[in-house]
């Protein structure tokens, strides 16, 4: 296996190097009215630089008292080279004088996802649609999907290592991309280094609690710090909240488990979008998330069912028929870390019959469910679809027909 921790060489043919020079006139000098955002690495810079013609860029200049520094640069050009994706934010170029590391991106100039759903910052303007929160949480899915499998072309695999809200940067069109792979590692390849075993690095209230205790890195740490960002779309709430007097409720992650087992989520889904929400795109991305934070990482989903269950809950969403949407564009053929082979359901049918069984028992009848398992799987429309243990202590929640706890007011939850 390879390692992008600062050992290997970068392979940085496929970006442009930049003088010195070249920066201080693409940022004015590093003008202070240019800076737009400000990270362990640095400060960045919204800049100007001439590629054939004029083109709007952001420049990340390593701050030499920062706590990153020459390996987190060296595995940002290493992983951006390797990994070109329109759900990646892409590396333009970088500088490397004596005192200076420089990286150059394409600009985003929406900024990133945890601005908008905290209310602050210079792009912040309005709260965000709940379609638009669900459209950016897919397309963030989508690129750390590309991370984790690879393509056929582009077979290197990797653990991006600090999935987080302000890692995911906004075009003009709300377009989510994936952004900052400094602490990212290649690999792992195959079952045999199915973990890399690592210092304990991410961010807090991210951090997956498997990983913090045993230092083994698993693409299933991505899966849980993404259930964090779910949180976050869901509740408008930042990961980490020391603001909040009761100290429960610091950590999102802990207090919506919490309130998913207690069925009192409707309290804490955010008053912009929860009248928006419709009720199964709800159930849907409710249990999503929860999968995501499942203590043991095997029991965590791939970002490639991931990929797919959001986009079933968009489609419920929009209000779209859900057969045309449920099958998964790319799925995952070979066993991810911590895996063995009983481990491994097929997503495709899998996601159909868990979805579409609960779709249909919630809004079509029976003749439509028994059409439906025909066409789109090998299920026979008489024996009922196999289940896989719910992770969920408090049992079936999500295939239950009776509405999800979440749903229910506190007195009925009481009464259930
Ligand atoms: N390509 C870009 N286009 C537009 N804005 C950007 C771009 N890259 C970074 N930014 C802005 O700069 C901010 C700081 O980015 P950076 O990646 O350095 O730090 P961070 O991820 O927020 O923090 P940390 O260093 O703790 O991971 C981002 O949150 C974003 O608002």
């Amino acid at each position: 296996m390879s390692d992008c921790d600062g050992s290997a060489s970068t392979s940085s043919s496929s970006s442009r190097r930049f003088s010195l020079a070249d920066i201080q006139s693409a940022t004015e000098n590093f003008a202070d009215d240019l800076v737009i955002g400000r990270g362990g690495f640095g400060k960045v810079y919204k800049g100007s630089i001439t590629d054939g013609e004029r083109m709007t860029v952001a420049v990340k200049r390593l701050n030499p008292r920062s706590r990153q520094g020459a390996r987190e640069f060296r595995t940002e050009i290493e992983m951006l080279s390797r990994f070109r994706y329109r759900y990646l934010v892409s590396l333009i170029g970088y500088c490397e004088e004596p005192d200076e590391m420089i990286l150059v991106y394409e600009y985003m100039p929406r900024g990133n996802f945890a601005d908008h759903l905290h209310r602050s910052g210079k792009n912040y303007s309005a709260p965000l649609p709940w379609l638009r929160r669900l459209r950016i949480c897919t397309d963030a899915a989508r690129g750390l999907d590309y991370l984790h499998t690879g393509t056929s072309i582009q077979p290197d695999r990797a653990i991006h290592r600090d999935v987080k809200s302000s890692n995911i940067l906004l075009d003009d069109n709300w377009d989510a991309k994936i952004s900052d792979f400094g602490l990212s590692r290649l690999g792992p390849e195959d079952r045999t280094y199915s973990h890399v075993s690592t210092d304990v690095k991410g961010t807090r209230g991210y951090l997956d609690p498997d990983y913090n205790l045993t230092g083994r890195l698993t693409r299933k740490s991505d899966a849980y710090a993404f259930g964090v960002v779910l949180l976050e779309a869901l509740c408008g709430r930042p990961a980490l909240d020391l603001r909040c007097v009761d100290e429960e409720q610091w950590g999102l992650a802990g207090w919506a488990q919490y309130c998913i087992r207690e069925g009192t989520v409707d309290a804490i889904i955010d008053p912009s979008v929860r009248e928006e929400i419709k009720k199964d795109c709800l159930m849907e991305f409710v249990q999503i998330a929860d999968e995501c934070l499942h203590n043991f990482p095997r029991k965590r989903p791939t970002m490639a069912e991931v990929v797919v269950r959001l986009e079933f809950a968009l489609a419920m969403q929009e209000g779209k028929d859900s057969s045309i949407v449920v099958k998964p564009a790319k799925m995952p053929l070979t066993l991810q870390e911590g895996e063995d082979s009983s481990d491994v359901v097929k997503p495709a049918k899998m996601t159909f019959t868990r979805n579409m069984r609960r779709f249909f028992l919630g809004t079509t009848s029976a003749a439509a469910l028994t059409f439906s398992l025909r066409r789109h799987t090998s299920v026979s429309a008489g024996s009922p679809p196999r289940r896989r243990p719910s992770p969920h202590p408090s049992g079936d929640l999500g295939l239950s027909p009776l509405p999800h706890p979440s749903l229910l007011s506190p007195r009925q939850a009481r009464h259930r």
